[in-house]
């Protein structure tokens, strides 16, 4: 990962200059470069998960890299985004430490490949993307935004054609994706705008090595129009746009950052197989097949 002061930001430098954002999972993969880029554009970011250690590391890391008179710009604190009141206390740091609460980033979650999931499982998934991003958007709201305005954007995923082997994650992520629609209605009286960055395959140590390395992205490459995975730094530029006031008239939409793949193919495969029901279930229309 490059540090902050290397960050080439197509964005102009001061951009979220006297800004305040959180950012769920920012220590590593894209929250991390989201970290990195609006801290390079003058935002303070309070970067949150579950591992502390983790946190510390990359907030000493992107700290060192800005100049000395305007560190640190990155707070690390520790937050299951899957506890309500961990949740809570979060937003209450923030608010009390930094004075605002402007943005914030929805990213932290994940999911596992399975065809046939435990229920602990499904609820692990969908506790933590779902739920976790719901609280994460109340708490912000009653503790800041409803009364100051802000933006938010969640990361969801490529689930446009179902999410076989991982429908846990499918399910939750078309969730967030319509209550973001629900609340950037019920939240625009108030200066919210809300919306979502759908990325396709991005390419980032930590997320390769959640599913066994490289190769098993390198394996989604022929379902890819642009034949080469994503870059962490491709979601940032986006989710950037979307806080920044080039996007103060969008709210209630989705963004995707996937090199064409939400709507080419499939990584799916369904074998041969007769198993269908004949149509209508009728012998004589049967027999026009
Ligand atoms: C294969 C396709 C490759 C291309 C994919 C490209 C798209 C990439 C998308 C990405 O999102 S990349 C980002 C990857 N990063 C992560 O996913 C990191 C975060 N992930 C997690 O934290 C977990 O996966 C989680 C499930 C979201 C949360 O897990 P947590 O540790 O909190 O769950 P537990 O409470 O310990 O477990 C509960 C329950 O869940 C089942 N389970 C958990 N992990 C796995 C696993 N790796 N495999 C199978 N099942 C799992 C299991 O039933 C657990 O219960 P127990 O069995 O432990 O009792
Ligand atoms: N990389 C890709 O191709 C794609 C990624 N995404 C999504 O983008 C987001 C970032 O993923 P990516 O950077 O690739 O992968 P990473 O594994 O690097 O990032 C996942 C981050 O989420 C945090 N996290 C997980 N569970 C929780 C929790 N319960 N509470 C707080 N934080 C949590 C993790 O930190 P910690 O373990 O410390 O809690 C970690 O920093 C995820 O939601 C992912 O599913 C979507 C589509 C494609």
């Amino acid at each position: 990962m490059a540090a902050a002061s290397m960050i080439r930001s197509v964005f102009k430098k001061e951009l979220f200059s006297g800004k305040v954002a959180i950012v769920t999972g920012g220590a590593t993969g894209l929250g991390r470069a989201i970290t990195e880029e609006l801290s390079s554009l003058g935002c303070k970011v309070v970067i949150a998960s579950r591992r502390l250690e983790n946190l510390e590391k990359a907030a000493q890391e992107i700290n060192e890299a800005i100049p000395i008179s305007l560190r640190p710009r990155v707070f690390p604190y520790q937050c299951n985004i899957r506890n309500e009141e961990q949740v809570k206390s979060l937003m209450k740091y923030t608010i009390d430490t930094h004075g605002a609460l402007d943005y914030l980033v929805n990213n932290g979650g994940g999911q596992f490949a399975s065809p046939a999931i435990s229920a602990k499982g499904w609820l692990a998934v969908v506790e933590t993307n779902l739920t976790g991003t719901f609280y994460c958007c109340k708490h912000a709201y009653n503790e800041w935004m409803a009364g100051h305005g802000g933006a938010i954007v969640n990361i969801i995923a490529d689930m446009y054609k179902g999410f076989p082997n991982m429908a846990h994650t499918g399910a939750a992520r078309a969730g967030v994706q319509n209550l973001m629609m629900s609340l950037a209605l019920e939240w625009a009286d108030c200066g919210i705008r809300i919306n979502c960055v759908s990325p396709g395959i991005i390419y980032s140590e930590t997320a390769a090595k959640n599913y066994g390395g490289r190769h098993v992205f390198d394996e989604g490459l022929h379902i890819i129009p642009a034949k080469r995975l994503g870059i962490p730094e491709e979601v940032s530029g986006a989710v950037c746009f979307l806080l920044s006031p080039a996007a103060s008239y969008i709210t209630g939409t989705t963004i995707k950052v996937d090199g064409g793949q939400s709507f080419y193919r499939s990584p799916f495969t369904i074998p041969e197989h007769n198993s269908f029901p004949p149509p209508l279930e009728d012998p004589e229309l049967n027999s026009k097949l």
